[in-house]
């Protein structure tokens, strides 16, 4: 991501003229673009961190109707100060690394990108109030397999039940798992999420905010800056946001974190991180993931799917070998009963 990195031709044409640099009215030299990642999005305007400065960005014409998101890498040229009402432009987005889709419900196939380049899901569960659905893990955990983001299961409120039912299913399955309380230590959570960008989804009330703020403390002074200067209030924006956890964050250090994911870095020598908090979004419609990709997570379903015959739909009935499974009691029913109905919700029934 280091800027000018390479010259291309048209660079050292320019400069082969000497002199001045001519005048032109060509469009922006995109050579001279530099890296910048997308930390908020708002009604076409991107709020992006360039070096160790947020700067405002709108798409460049040429972009098209190409859609950037938070999380993207992106190249900007124009006033890239940061200083309040200056405008930079988005000239090129970065190929992603990972995009974490939604559809707008389970029937609806249109796919919107909600964030790019994370690489884990945080899924965030109240032990008690709201009570945890185990359902809505399962159906984030399809998601996260299929965007190829590692999940990773944050249970908050631990002052009011114990984990261990919800800790008893999953685990098992290789879900790895944090417990959380808001007068608590939060040092494994901050462990986990260090050396990664990693997208928060839970269902309203689970204490979400309360997590971020107590990560980031800083975090509403942060986004208020993004409505300062589109001057809406965050009340009324649903899109994500992300924020930097531990050390500053600047573009060097989001290499360093990108880098780490080719095993180009170490991880453990990284110092920082991102979280990418996602007010809009309670859950994810699954029209787009195909039936093979909804048993990844489960694996403990994984040998008796395995028996079934050819494009098994697994529903009841129809010879699925999760019916003779589950009569011989060799498969936990309400994790056939969970995966069924992930399965039914995304031919058209609803879930709820
Ligand atoms: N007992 C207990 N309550 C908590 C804890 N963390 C948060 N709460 C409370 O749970 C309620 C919801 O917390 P929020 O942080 O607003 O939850 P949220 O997930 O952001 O909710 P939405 O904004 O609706 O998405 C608030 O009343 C918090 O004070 C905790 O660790 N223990
Ligand atoms: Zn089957």
């Amino acid at each position: 991501m280091r800027d000018r990195r390479h010259f291309d031709e048209d660079d050292i044409r320019v400069r082969a003229r000497g002199g001045s640099r001519p005048r032109t009215r060509r469009r922006p030299k995109h050579e001279n673009a530099r890296p910048g990642f997308v930390t908020a999005v708002d009604r076409g305007r991107y709020r992006c961190l360039v070096d160790d400065r947020p700067v405002v960005a709108m798409k460049a014409r040429e972009l098209g109707r190409g859609s950037i998101v938070v999380g993207d890498v992106v190249a900007l040229v124009g006033d890239l100060s940061g200083r309040p009402g200056t405008l930079a432009r988005v000239v090129r987005v970065e190929e992603r690394t990972s995009v974490l889709r939604r559809t707008a419900d389970d029937t609806d196939p249109v796919e919107r990108v909600i964030v790019a380049n994370a690489d884990q899901l945080v899924i965030v569960v109240a032990l008690a109030d709201p009570a945890p659905q185990p359902r809505f893990i399962d159906r984030c955990l399809v998601a996260a397999y299929d965007a190829g983001l590692v999940p990773l299961l944050c249970l908050t409120k631990a002052d009011l039940a114990p984990p261990d039912p919800l800790v008893e299913t999953y685990s098992p399955l290789g879900l790895r798992w944090v417990v959380t309380r808001r007068d608590g230590d939060l040092s494994a959570l901050r462990a986990h999420l260090t050396g990664r960008i990693s997208v928060l989804v839970g269902p309203s009330g689970v204490g979400k905010s309360t997590l971020v703020n107590l990560l980031v403390p800083e975090a509403r002074r942060a986004v208020g800056q993004v409505n300062a200067v589109t001057g809406r209030g965050r009340h009324t924006s649903t899109s994500a946001v992300a924020l930097p956890i531990g050390a500053p964050a600047d573009t060097g250090s989001l290499e360093r974190l990108l880098a780490a994911r080719e095993g180009g870095v170490d991880r453990g020598e990284l110092d920082h991180g991102w979280i990418i908090d996602t007010p809009g979004v309670r859950s994810f419609g699954l029209a787009h993931v195909a039936p093979d990709d909804v048993v990844v997570a489960f694996p403990d379903l994984a040998e008796a799917v395995a028996e079934c015959p050819p494009g098994c739909s697994h529903l009841p009935g129809g010879g699925c070998a999760l019916d003779d499974w589950l009569a011989e009691g060799r498969v936990n029913p309400d994790r056939v009963a969970s995966f069924r109905r992930l399965l039914a919700s995304r031919e058209g029934d609803s879930e709820r």
